[in-house]
């Protein structure tokens, strides 16, 4: 079946489904957007929460901010517009993914409010995961586990996250993850909680 728009472009309509490669896969497929400062964790919970669904036979991958930003978006700074557009081609991207039956999962900061719904407008609801990684920025500052807050702190990189950027906290995530209080396991059977309860895995 084909369907034309405005611009000459033309759908294609693909034999096989999302629904067919769910029944393959045994398990259906969803994005894990997790959103924090840096620091917060979102790097280390998206790859553990990966490796414990690859060693449960499931089919996964992660989309990181930093990774993704030496390719795809290498041509994207740290400005608001270009944050936007970081966004809006990773919620793209995604949902490449989920189509192929894949559960990603995405470790950006993600800082704008509007961009995250825009993403989430992109995905039927049970397929658009909110996990807000909650640090308090002290600790994040503490952790620093790449030395960045101390050179945003010299003025060494403008425009950084939480310090001359903002971060606006989701309002009404699926999942919140305090990482100042859990573990990376205790993280990481969290998420995987949720996605037996809403019957994903
Ligand atoms: N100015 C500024 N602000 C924030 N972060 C910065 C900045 N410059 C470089 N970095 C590094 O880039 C990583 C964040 O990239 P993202 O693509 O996740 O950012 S965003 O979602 O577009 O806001 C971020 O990775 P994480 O620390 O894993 O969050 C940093 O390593
Ligand atoms: N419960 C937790 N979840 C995730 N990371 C944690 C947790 N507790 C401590 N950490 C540490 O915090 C740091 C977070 O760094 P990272 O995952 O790169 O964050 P981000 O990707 O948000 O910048 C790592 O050094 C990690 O070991």
């Amino acid at each position: 079946m084909y369907v034309m728009n405005m611009n000459n472009i033309t759908w294609h309509h693909m034999s096989v489904t999302k629904q067919n490669r769910h029944q393959l896969n045994g398990h259906k497929s969803c994005v894990l957007w997790f959103t924090g400062l840096s620091g917060s964790g979102k790097s280390s919970l998206a790859n553990a929460v990966d490796y414990a669904l690859f060693q449960k036979k499931c089919r996964s991958y992660v989309l990181d901010g930093d990774n993704i930003r030496h390719g795809l978006n290498n041509d994207l700074s740290f400005g608001d517009g270009d944050r936007k557009e970081n966004i809006r081609r990773i919620g793209e991207v995604s949902k490449l993914f989920v189509d192929s039956g894949i559960i990603v999962s995405t470790a950006f900061i993600s800082p704008f409010r509007n961009d995250r719904q825009l993403v989430r407008n992109m995905f039927d609801s049970s397929e658009f995961i909110e996990i807000f990684v909650d640090c308090p920025i002290r600790v994040c500052e503490k952790r620093d586990p790449k030395g960045l807050y101390k050179k945003a702190r010299s003025g060494v990189i403008p425009n950084f996250t939480g310090i001359t950027s903002p971060y606006e906290k989701p309002e009404n995530p699926e999942i919140i993850i305090e990482t100042n209080q859990l573990t990376i396991e205790q993280s990481v059977q969290q998420v995987l909680n949720y996605l037996k309860e809403k019957q994903i895995l």
